[in-house]
């Protein structure tokens, strides 16, 4: 039989895992990945390469479009990894609206082992000096949440193998 799962998303800070992590995970489970990153309008992504992070008008567009697709996929059958930064409570709402099933996997973890690792990647379009603004706009999950927290201090594998034991505990839609 095969398994099945409820649409997931990856999120955290920039620089967490999100799409390191949301690649492995969907390819270990057999589903697709979309990265979040891909999905911004352009005048979202030339902000940021300007060194000005995102508000909420900014991102209230580009969550749409993230909802709607994971959506239209799981009314196909098809539920997705996507990295998405999530950051507050109201964008994982809107997140969900199209698909209240949704998992969220927070990528959770130390500021100085994010900036370590950022260090050595380049970015498209994000810099490492908008680290801070994203802590700052972090709200963590909270309880009545579909939610997955994982250490992002372990191997990628270490965290798809947590995942994939506490999927266990979720419902598929
Ligand atoms: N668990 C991990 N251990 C070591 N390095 C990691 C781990 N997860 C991600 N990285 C590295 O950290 C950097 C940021 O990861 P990335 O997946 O791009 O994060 P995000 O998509 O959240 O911005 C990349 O260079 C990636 O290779
Ligand atoms: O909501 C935001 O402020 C952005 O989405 C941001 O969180 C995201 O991190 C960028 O798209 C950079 O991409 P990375 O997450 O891959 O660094």
């Amino acid at each position: 039989m095969t398994a099945s799962y409820p649409p997931m998303i990856v999120m955290g800070v920039s620089g967490s895992g999100k799409s390191t992590i949301g690649q492995a995970l969907a390819a270990a489970l057999g589903l697709d990945f979309i990265d979040g990153d891909d999905l911004h309008p352009r005048a979202n992504k030339e902000k940021m390469a300007g060194g000005h992070p995102l508000n909420d008008e900014d991102r209230a567009p580009w969550l749409e479009i993230i909802a709607e697709r994971i959506g239209a996929e799981l009314a196909e059958g098809n539920p997705i990894v996507v990295a998405c930064s999530a950051l507050k409570r109201r964008y994982r709402t809107q997140l969900i609206s199209h698909a209240p099933s949704v998992v969220f996997i927070h990528l959770s973890g130390q500021r100085g082992i994010i900036a370590e690792r950022q260090s050595h990647r380049n970015h498209e379009y994000m810099p490492n000096s908008l680290l801070d603004s994203q802590f700052a706009t972090l709200e963590p999950l909270e309880a009545d949440e579909r939610s997955i927290v994982v250490d992002l201090a372990q191997t990628p594998d270490e965290m798809v193998r947590f995942v994939k034991e506490k999927l266990a505990d979720f419902t598929v839609a």
